[in-house]
């Protein structure tokens, strides 16, 4: 029996949210909490779905499913008819009409790369002959819609297995990872709206970069920072978030785009301090500076509109043990981060997480920096 395992990070960004969707620097690294995906075979011709975190479990028979192109899906850009079809077809099930809107979303983006992988490398007498529908389960250790990228980690799930079952896909070689994390970034498309990749490219490359404009560099010097999430449990959306911004920025231009520009700076300014707490042990002036950077752009992310009460309370809880906090992802609620100097000292630790716990706050103390998406295909019948 053809089975394909698939798991991927999510992600922390340091600095440099919503900054990146308008092209400026943005820090970000992978986290040791993931999405998995476990793809078969099913001889009922239907796409079967079981998303477990969004409460889905739906089927869609094949036939039901648009027609791709004849020249095929592109992996660089949504195809609009065949989104425009999906979208309909998801919008009719009345199973999916409860909730909120991104959990069709989720639906859509799996729909969209399956066609677009899968039914675009079969021949329409192959489908009529054999119509060997797919069983898709997922689950996540991420917190949905709170900025660790979930949909990141989702969406490179869905991108590395749908491709290994058109071909073997090796998750070291650059080439097969560049194909994934294009098709992840249409799914992210289809969730986000309009995203940076910032958040498919660490999920699929995993490590820890700078990012801007759709390159990355790794960097090594912060990934052994460490670093406590703290999830306000306060719901939102990504993608309304980012065309808040993007709103704002148009009403606003000559106020917003100052602001941008300095978080990308911040940016820049936190990558040279890591650089430098790599080449010295006398490390407390320089953490020093980085809280100072963490409390000017939580504040700034504030000031863009994009933050949230239940986050400016993380932040002050952890000002009130001497540690730094600032909002990560895309804010509006979710989680943000306490940054913890190396040797913190056991008593502050644990004030903190007495804290967090008081106020019913889900909390991870995680590492950053490590593998990105892993897949493999195993064939019983081989
Ligand atoms: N495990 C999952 N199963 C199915 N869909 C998921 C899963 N995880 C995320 N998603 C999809 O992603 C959406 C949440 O994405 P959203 O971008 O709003 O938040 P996030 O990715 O957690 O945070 P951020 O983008 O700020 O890092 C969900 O509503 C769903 O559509
Ligand atoms: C808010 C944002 O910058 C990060 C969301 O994790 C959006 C994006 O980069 O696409
Ligand atoms: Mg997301």
């Amino acid at each position: 029996m053809l089975e394909i395992r698939a798991s991927a990070p999510g992600k922390l960004i340091l600095h440099g949210e919503h900054a990146v969707v308008h092209g400026k620097l943005a820090v970000a690294a992978s986290l040791d909490l993931r999405a998995s995906l476990v793809l078969t075979l099913n001889d009922d011709a239907k796409v079967k779905l079981s998303l477990a975190e969004l409460n889905i479990d739906i089927d869609f028979p094949l036939s039901d499913l648009p027609q791709v192109s004849a020249e095929g899906a592109s992996s660089t850009q949504l195809d609009q008819p065949l989104y425009q079809a999906i979208h309909t077809l998801v919008a009719a099930r009345d199973e999916l009409s409860e909730g909120l809107e991104s959990r069709r979303f989720a639906v859509e983006a799996l729909l969209y790369l399956y066609c677009g992988i899968v039914k675009a490398t079969s021949t329409q007498e192959q489908d009529e002959q054999s119509p060997s529908g797919v069983t898709i389960n997922v689950k996540s250790d991420l917190p949905i819609g709170a900025g660790l990228g979930s949909s990141a980690a989702y969406s490179v799930c869905l991108a590395s297995s749908m491709l290994a079952l058109t071909r073997p896909i090796d998750a070291a070689n650059a080439a097969d990872l560049d194909a994934i994390n294009a098709w992840a970034f249409l799914s992210e498309s289809i969730i986000h709206g309009k995203p940076s990749g910032l958040d498919n490219t660490i999920s699929c490359f995993g490590g820890a970069v700078s990012f801007a404009s759709g390159k990355f560099n790794r960097v090594s010097t912060f990934q052994s920072l460490e670093v406590v999430l703290v999830d306000t449990g306060v719901p939102r959306s990504t993608k309304a978030l980012v065309s808040g911004v993007r709103e704002r920025k148009h009403e606003f231009p000559a106020v917003m785009d100052p602001l941008l520009d300095s978080m990308g700076h911040l940016s820049q300014t936190f990558l040279d301090i890591s650089q430098q707490l790599a080449e010295t042990s006398d490390t407390d002036p320089l953490f020093t500076k980085l809280e100072t950077l963490m409390t000017m752009n939580h504040h700034m992310l504030n000031a863009i509109g994009v933050g949230h009460p239940a986050l400016d309370d993380v932040v002050r809880l952890a000002s009130s043990l001497g540690l730094a906090a600032k909002l990560t992802g895309a804010g509006g609620g979710g989680c943000a981060y306490v940054l913890l100097r190396p040797h913190a000292s056991e008593d502050v630790k644990a004030k903190l997480f007495a804290a967090l716990k008081e106020k019913g706050l889900r909390y991870w103390t995680t590492s950053l920096g490590g593998a990105g998406v892993a897949v493999e295909r195993s064939d019983a019948n081989q």
